[in-house]
């Protein structure tokens, strides 16, 4: 989505509303004066006194200012002042109608935005309710049989034809269908899958490397026929996406059947998972959590398994935040190795050359995400996008038996981990022992300085601008009002909030990221902020090498599943991901344990000197247990099959732990 596509009047109409809104009561403050100005000066003078003697200075040369401006009007004798009330109530009248002309062209677009919503709404739930109606008939016994497969034993039986495509394709809508019902993660469903599965079912396509095996997809992937909204309605003006993207055309070529689209965050800059189009996706584990974001449909939809394989995005958590509030496997690639033309990043705000999105698998082990990156990693991807480094699966990295050095931390020195994933790292960690590898402590650099001054000056570069004008027609998604309202201020008010959030919060990082989000300013701030983020990178690679490990292995996230809502509270619990799409490092998930009754108790003894920490301690000491837990493995850039190794490490050593 370019800049030239967010229609002019849109900005304009914004700009003009903040500018009248913010000089209004100056305006109506004139509309007071008498002649000489002097309610204006009385008034003034009031404000003034309030702000301290600082101000006094100000105030003289406004006041000065505006006895000299109505002197100067009276001289001009455009009006007579001893009936002074012309002036005033030409302001007035002048104030009041244009306040009446924006609430009548708020109406209007309201109603306007409202309507192509509601377009939406029900096109998705008709799409719905015929495929409940119209679904492909499989006796229950069969789909519980279909569904119980793992991954590698539904493409063995695919591919004997044990299993059909078309059968596959109606036990995966079946469940879907059922489990939406409670946790509202569909968006629509493919209208093509039944024909993509009875293609599946030639005896020449059996050998496809994902034939017939049915995948979720994220909402911003461009799919041919259907709208790439990131959950903001003004984006279904342009109509739906002319072609499929590139992830799309690769599965679909591996013989892959998409069946469902699922929900988002509005914006996908947040982690939880509403908008005002598709509403709000709620956790499987606990109706009343939030199943992260931004890739919170998929990780619902495989939380609840009604999907075996699915696909997601991420910049700062999207893959990781939902798997691990879902409880589901992740990788999320080096942005790069997967490209960037398969998914919508309304994110073309976003979208700069210092921290990438990047595509990546969603499933319920690890042999599933490795089948699916060792299939998409092939030569018809690499040739359809010639950026793509054609860097085949390296399956020798992947199954080697050498013994490895994993670096590990409990907290990045921000946020403290609730004890429910305290334990997790520790049972990871003895897996890992257990199975010899060898495991050192790994500090890692000032996170806050990385969240805030890199993370969201380099993805909110420009102020935020690009973003917030798509809300001039569009409808705000309670969980991001705030952060949508703070930005109708002018900077200087933004910057003083800043401030004083700093001091009610007693937690510098969530001023520093308010500041953040006002952008670099300049060309020469941009490549200053460059810089800073090369001699990051550079730095945290030298710790790793003097370590000389091969991996690291630490909390995926400091908290469980949040109540939904309450991820506005809680943002801070990002650096832990964010930190590595700065570095742009692989990482993934592997769910290791679950929230226990002694978890609980012991979240007593959790800090709360931030604000940030007295939530956490509000909304994770109780209601969290059997929220799942995961932790988080990472390499060095493209070593993503070293990444994978370690989290089938990990799955191993908790496996034979939970045995013994
Ligand atoms: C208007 C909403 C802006 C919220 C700003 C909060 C600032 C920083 C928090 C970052 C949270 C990142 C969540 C994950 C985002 C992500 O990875 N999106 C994937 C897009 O493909």
């Amino acid at each position: 989505m370019s800049y030239s596509r967010q229609s002019l009047m849109c900005r304009c109409y914004g700009a003009m509303k903040k500018c009248f809104v913010f000089t209004s009561p100056f305006l109506l403050l004139i509309a007071g004066a008498d002649k000489d100005g002097n309610l204006i000066q009385q008034k003034l003078h009031s404000i003034c006194c309030m702000v301290g003697e600082g101000c006094k200075y100000l105030y003289d040369v406004i006041s000065d200012t505006f006895s000299w401006g109505i002197q100067h009007v009276q001289d001009t004798g455009i009006f007579d002042c001893n009936g002074n009330l012309e002036l005033r109530v030409i302001i007035a009248s002048v104030v009041l109608g244009a306040y009446s002309l924006l609430l009548f062209s708020y109406v209007w677009k309201s109603r306007n935005i409202r309507a192509r919503i509601r377009l939406k709404q029900d096109s998705c739930r008709a799409s719905i309710n015929d495929l409940k109606k119209n679904i492909i008939q499989v006796p229950s016994k069969r789909v519980e049989e279909i569904l119980s497969c793992n991954f590698q034993e539904l493409r063995r039986r695919l591919k004997k034809g044990e299993v059909t495509a078309t059968e596959a394709l109606a036990a995966f809508q079946q469940k879907a269908l059922t489990e939406n019902d409670r946790l509202n993660f569909l968006v629509e469903p493919v209208k093509e899958a039944e024909d993509l599965a009875k293609d599946c079912d030639q005896k020449t396509n059996r050998d496809r490397p994902l034939n017939g095996i049915p995948v979720s997809i994220k909402e911003n992937y461009f799919m041919e026929g259907y709208h790439s909204t990131g959950g903001m309605s003004t984006l279904l003006k342009y109509g739906t996406v002319k072609e499929d993207g590139v992830l799309v055309k690769v599965l679909k070529h591996l013989g892959a059947v998409p069946f469902v689209r699922t929900n988002i965050p509005q914006l996908m800059m947040t982690f939880e998972c509403s908008n005002p189009i598709y509403g709000c996706t709620v956790n499987p584990y606990n109706l009343k959590r939030g199943p992260g974001g931004s890739s919170g449909g998929e990780g619902a939809i495989l939380g609840a398994e009604a999907s075996i394989l699915g696909w997601g995005s991420d910049i700062g958590g999207s893959l990781r935040i939902p798997s691990h509030f879902c409880g589901v496997y992740c990788l999320k690639p080096t942005a790069g190795r997967l490209g960037s033309k398969s998914n919508e990043e309304l994110d073309e705000g976003l979208v700069q050359s210092l921290i990438n999105p990047t595509p990546g698998p969603m499933a319920r082990d690890v042999d599933t995400l490795v089948e699916a990156m060792k299939a998409v990693l092939c030569p018809f991807m690499f040739e359809l996008d010639p950026e793509i480094p054609p860097i085949p699966f390296n399956t020798e990295v992947y199954e080697s038996k050498k013994k490895l050095r994993i670096g590990y931390y409990y907290s990045d020195g921000y946020v403290t981990c609730i004890p429910g994933v305290k334990r997790g790292l520790d049972e990871a960690l003895e897996g890992l022992k257990n199975r010899k590898h060898e495991l050192v402590e790994f500090v890692v650099p000032d996170v806050r300085a990385m969240f805030s001054e890199l993370f969201c000056k380099a993805c909110f570069g420009d102020g935020s601008e690009h973003v917030m004008n798509m809300f001039n027609d569009d409808m705000v998604d309670p969980t991001i009002t705030l952060i949508v309202l703070m930005h109708q201020f002018p900077k200087f008010i933004q910057k003083y909030l800043s401030y004083i959030s700093t001091w009610v919060t007693n937690d510098r990082v969530t001023g520093e990221q308010m500041r953040a989000m006002l952008g670099v300013g300049s060309v020469t701030d941009w490549w200053e902020l460059t810089g800073k983020v090369i001699e990051f990178r550079k730095s945290f690679l030298q710790k790793w090498k003097d370590l000389e490990l091969d991996a690291v292995v630490c909390p995926t996230f400091p908290y469980v599943a949040p109540p939904t809502g309450a991820v506005k509270y809680l943002i801070g619990g990002v650096t832990y991901t964010t930190l590595y799409n700065v570095l742009n490092f692989p990482a993934g998930c592997v769910p290791v344990t679950k929230v226990t009754a002694v978890d609980q108790i012991a979240m007593q003894d959790y800090p709360s000197n931030m604000a940030v920490e007295k939530f956490i301690k509000k909304y994770f000491s109780a209601d969290t247990g059997g929220l799942p837990v995961t932790v988080q493995c990472v390499g060095l850039p493209y070593q993503e099959e070293m990444v994978l190794r370690v989290m089938k490490e990990v799955e191993l050593g908790v496996a034979d732990l939970k045995q013994s």
